[in-house]
């Protein structure tokens, strides 16, 4: 469960009364989630979700998540909208943590993961980097490649005790995704905005099968497009026993190209692109996992699942058959 701070109902009464909406009924803590402390917030006149943020996130980048969740949904993008206090602020303090109260979207994930899920997550993703674009203050990706080494060398001591092997072959993904990453060297650049930079299935709410929105923007930054793609094909486009699925991935393509067309360069590099995706989410769960006490409240996410992506992208020729 990821509920980290507990938070004093005497705090909490006092944190809400500085906002106009409504009194607080309850506040429950949501099991789902690694990263921050999420609150069922009910009041007298609506639900909403209450955050305090943990672990991975910047304090001082907090305005900036907050303003591109806001910007998006003024642009019709269906997404949580931060609520502001009476005195026109979004972000307080709560429990001595970094704190904001959202707007409730309605939906639900979905557990099953079907191919006309896939073709709508593309298309909006799509609406997403388009709808960005007018967003101009840039955020650096902090789990991007540069973060990558580093990330493995806080590992380097146990990771093998996870699989045997497995810090020598992420050592190599690194070599040789580094002079084969856009940008590097003769490597074209590619087209660049707002990405959300974790737009897994648990961030992907429906409704009787349509998308309803997209929530969790806390790993949104400013990058490749094609590498949010990149993203989401290593996270939507595998079964459970992390075979690759290429109907999914069509669908996944097909969406996004229903509203952002990819260029050649962009096609090119999903290979590499989806390649240091694997080895992005293999490290922060490994990291995870080797970090995690036993008696947390929250369940690590198994790292080796990112493995098996890894080894499947690295054999993928450039530009993928399947698309
Ligand atoms: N705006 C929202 N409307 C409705 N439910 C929400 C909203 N935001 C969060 N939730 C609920 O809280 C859960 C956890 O939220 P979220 O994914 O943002 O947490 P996290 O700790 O950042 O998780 P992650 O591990 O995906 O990074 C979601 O699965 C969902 O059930
Ligand atoms: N979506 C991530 C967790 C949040 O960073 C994962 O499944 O590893």
């Amino acid at each position: 469960m990821a509920v980290y701070t507990d938070v004093p109902p005497d705090e909490l009464a006092k944190f809400v009364g500085g906002y106009d909406i409504g009194e607080p009924v309850s506040c429950h803590g949501i099991a789902e989630g690694v990263e921050n402390s999420n609150f069922l917030l009910r009041t007298t006149r609506a639900d909403f979700i209450l955050t305090l943020y943990e672990r991975r996130v910047n304090p001082d980048e907090l305005p900036w998540f907050l303003g591109l969740m806001q910007y998006l949904a003024q642009r019709g993008l269906s997404c949580p909208r931060p609520v502001a206090d009476r005195a026109g602020v979004t972000l307080g303090t709560l429990a001595g943590r970094p704190a904001a109260i959202t707007t409730f979207l309605q939906g639900a994930w979905p557990r099953r993961i079907e191919v006309p899920h896939c073709e709508a997550v593309g298309a909006a993703m799509a609406r997403l980097h388009r709808d960005g674009e007018g967003y101009t203050a840039q955020r650096r990706n902090s789990m991007g490649p540069a973060a990558w080494s580093s990330l493995l060398d806080s590992c380097r001591a146990t990771g093998d005790q996870v699989q045997s092997g497995l810090i020598a072959e992420i050592d190599d993904a690194l070599a040789f995704i580094g002079p084969s990453w856009p940008g590097q060297g003769a490597r074209p650049v590619l087209p660049r905005g707002q990405i959300h930079g974790d737009l897994f299935p648990d961030n992907v709410f429906f409704i009787d099968g349509h998308l309803s929105g997209l929530i969790d923007f806390y790993f949104a930054c400013t990058d490749w497009f094609a590498y949010d793609l990149a993203i989401s094909l290593n996270a939507w486009c595998f079964d459970e026993t992390v075979t690759f699925r290429p109907d999914r991935a069509r669908a996944m393509v097909r969406g996004y190209e229903s509203v952002r067309p990819l260029d050649a360069a962009e096609r090119a590099a999903l290979p590499v692109l989806a390649t240091g995706a694997a080895v992005r989410f293999l490290l922060t769960r490994l990291y995870d996992w080797l970090n995690t006490p036993p008696d947390a409240l929250v369940t690590p996410k198994n790292p080796l699942d990112y493995l098996g992506r890894l080894r499947f992208f690295r054999t993928c020729a450039a530009p993928l058959e399947w698309l």
